[in-house]
């Protein structure tokens, strides 16, 4: 592919680790981070030491801390902040867009309240500006194991087709193998709702369950994940792939999940407020659970994991108590009550 110019906003794990992926494709890379200190430092000495800190970057990638500074003719802006983050980032960004503009978010979460996907918000605060297309880049993918060039994949998404082949080939080489998917919205709601299952794999693990509690939440949590999906219009067949079932997997299994590991401590006993303090890095499937709980009402989709959750973390029920209470529901057929989308009947509290 020819090369190409690209902005990464957002220089925490994963915007770092996506930078390094353009630099070795050729591409020249701008990594926008808030705090100067940071993007001095990557500069100078070509390592994040506080989100990425075992992998020494490409120098070419040229790090900044003012976002009006970001290159009008960058052909690509991927967009790797926290959710929370995405629509003041793309507010700022707007103005230094043109025609040909492909913008790829890289974050998973859901706006509570709204209950919007990213690339809806972002469409939201790009109404009337110029732009080519958003896209979706999201799949099983630490940035620790990125970075050191470990074999990956990942999908793209976008209502736009000719930009998510053309974000596929940005992105493809040796190490990061990237799919092409046209139903953005299951991999967008897959990447997003796989966080509150890990915390909640995190929390049993915490509690000293061992492999078939987290085989348990992980089916009977893409089977929740699912359920919602099909009642949003997303294909359900995109979650048993790489944005759904893969991520699932690699986010439970792991402790370099961020969500994994701020449920483990919750397990073992620790308040939400202090985990979140010692984490020191995002946790999105918290905020995802508060959006998530209220969009299930609000679609009358039965969603047990993610309702114990909501209680556990918001409502501070024991994370004990929550699991058997999952566990003394009603019985069911495993087959319908997967896939149905909407309770047919009564909800089941
Ligand atoms: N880490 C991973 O392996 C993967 C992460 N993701 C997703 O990518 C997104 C970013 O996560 P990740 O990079 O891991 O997060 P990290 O916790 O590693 O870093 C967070 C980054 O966001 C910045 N930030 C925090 N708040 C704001 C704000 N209000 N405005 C602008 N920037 C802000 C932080 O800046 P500062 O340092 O100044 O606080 C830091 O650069 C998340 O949605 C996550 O789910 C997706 C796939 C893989
Ligand atoms: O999304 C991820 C891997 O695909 C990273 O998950 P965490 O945010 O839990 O670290």
């Amino acid at each position: 592919m020819a090369k190409k110019k690209a902005a990464v906003i957002g220089a925490g794990s994963w915007g770092t680790a996506l930078a390094q992926v353009l630099a070795d494709n050729g591409h020249s890379v701008q990594l926008w981070g808030r705090r100067s200190e940071q993007s001095e430092e990557i500069n100078q000495t070509h390592i994040n030491s506080r989100y990425l800190p075992d992998v020494v970057l490409n120098s070419t990638i040229k790090a900044y801390s003012d976002l009006s500074a970001t290159d009008a003719d960058n052909d690509y802006i991927i967009c790797a902040v926290p959710t929370k983050a995405i629509r003041e980032t793309i507010k700022q960004l707007r103005p230094l867009l043109h025609e040909h503009s492909i913008l790829v978010h890289a974050s998973k979460g859901i706006e509570p309240g709204t209950f919007k996907r990213i690339s809806e918000m972002m469409e939201e605060e790009l109404e009337g500006a110029s732009y080519k297309a958003v896209a979706v880049l999201s799949g099983p993918s630490h940035a620790e194991e990125v970075g050191i060039k470990q074999p990956t994949t990942v999908t793209v998404s976008s209502k736009h087709l000719e930009a998510a082949a053309a974000v596929q080939d940005l992105f493809m080489n040796n190490y990061f193998r990237v799919y092409t998917n046209e139903d953005m919205i299951g991999v967008e709601i897959g990447g997003a709702l796989k966080n509150i299952i890990a915390l909640g794999i995190g929390m049993t693990d915490g509690l000293g369950y061992g492999d078939n509690t987290k085989a348990a939440l992980m089916t009977r949590g893409l089977a929740e994940i699912t359920r919602l999906g099909v009642a949003l219009g997303a294909n359900p067949m995109t979650f048993i792939g790489l944005s759904g079932l893969g991520d699932l997997i690699v986010t439970c299994t792991s402790e370099h999940s961020r969500n994994w590991r701020a449920g483990h401590l919750l397990g073992k006993g620790k308040k939400l407020d202090d985990v979140l303090d010692e984490m020191g890095m995002v946790v999105e499937g918290v905020r995802t659970t508060k959006a998530v709980f209220a969009l299930a009402q609000a679609e009358n989709v039965e969603m047990p994991i993610t309702s114990a959750l909501y209680s556990v973390l918001f409502e501070e029920e024991p994370p004990l108590q929550a699991a058997d209470r999952l566990m003394g529901r009603m019985k069911k057929n495993e087959e319908e009550s997967s896939f149905m989308g909407r309770n047919e009947g009564g909800r089941e509290s």
